[in-house]
């Protein structure tokens, strides 16, 4: 699955929709065991999530935003497809949650390719869900550093921390995320589909059980005219580096 919305796959309310709409045919489809996620905007894995869909909007928006958000997670993070992130560019936050949710992660050694929470850096906080799936990754200590502090690790770090499992040349990346499916797919079904649900499931409950909650707190959080000032900032930062 490679992803494409240019310039930078961030992760906008109508390409959400896609990316659901493709994963839900996949796991219909009976033909299909594994997906491979990847990019197609060179250099970018996924800018995260789009930032402009959380700036000046109203909270309706806002709320319908942030349900195709937690659809998505839950989507892929629980998906009983094998699912291996192919991660060929920089994925900060919204992007390196779609890479934790894969069952195995693949990095081009590229020093640019960095992958992180960095919410703090934006002024911002990665909800308690993205923190979850993080501390499940690299354990509790790190990721309160990590977390705090907003790193991106490029990829030596991030192999090191376990943000990652593996880094690769790049142009090794894809036929290693073969080969790694290639192993996957070599244990049953059922097995493995059963194990992942017991390791994950504790997790994807406790947004399940706060959905509601969790979408209310966003809205209310994301409307503070302190965190539209930091988006603000953060924006404008952005479009001056182009000069
Ligand atoms: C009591 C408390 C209760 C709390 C309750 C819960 C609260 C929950 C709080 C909120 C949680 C939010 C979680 C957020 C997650 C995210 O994912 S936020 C997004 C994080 N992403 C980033 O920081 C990346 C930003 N982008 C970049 O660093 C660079 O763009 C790049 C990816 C490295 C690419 O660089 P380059 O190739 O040089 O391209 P640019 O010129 O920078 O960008 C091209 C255009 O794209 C626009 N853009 C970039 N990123 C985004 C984005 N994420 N969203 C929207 N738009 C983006 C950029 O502005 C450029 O636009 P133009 O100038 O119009 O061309």
């Amino acid at each position: 699955m490679k992803m494409r919305n240019p310039p930078v796959n961030s992760l906008s309310l109508e390409f959400l929709t896609e990316l659901l709409i493709s994963l839900e045919k996949l796991e219909n489809d009976k033909t299909f065991r594994g997906i491979i996620i990847t990019s197609d905007c060179p250099g970018i894995f996924s800018a995260g999530l789009d930032l402009l869909e959380m700036y000046g909007r109203d909270p309706a928006h806002c709320a319908e935003y942030w349900k195709a958000v937690q659809e998505l997670w839950l989507r892929v993070y629980l998906s009983n497809l094998v699912v291996i992130g192919a991660i060929n560019g920089i994925s900060p936050a919204g992007g390196c949650l779609l890479s934790l949710s894969c069952d195995y992660r693949v990095l081009a050694n590229n020093p640019k390719y960095a992958i992180g929470l960095n919410e703090t850096l934006l002024g911002i906080i990665a909800p308690f869900w993205f923190k979850d799936v993080l501390v499940n990754t690299i354990g509790h200590r790190a990721a309160e550093r990590a977390l705090q502090l907003g790193f991106l690790f490029p990829p030596s770090d991030a192999l090191q921390v376990g943000i990652v499992d593996q880094v690769v040349p790049e142009d090794q990346v894809q036929s290693t995320a073969r080969s790694v499916m290639a192993q996957w797919l070599a244990i049953p079904d059922h097995a493995r589909q059963l194990t992942k649900n017991l390791v994950r499931k504790p997790t994807a409950d406790r947004l399940l059980q706060q959905r509601d909650a969790d979408i209310q707190n966003f809205v209310r959080f994301i409307s503070r005219d302190s965190i539209q000032k930091s988006l603000h900032v953060y924006l404008e930062k952005l479009k001056q580096k182009k000069g």
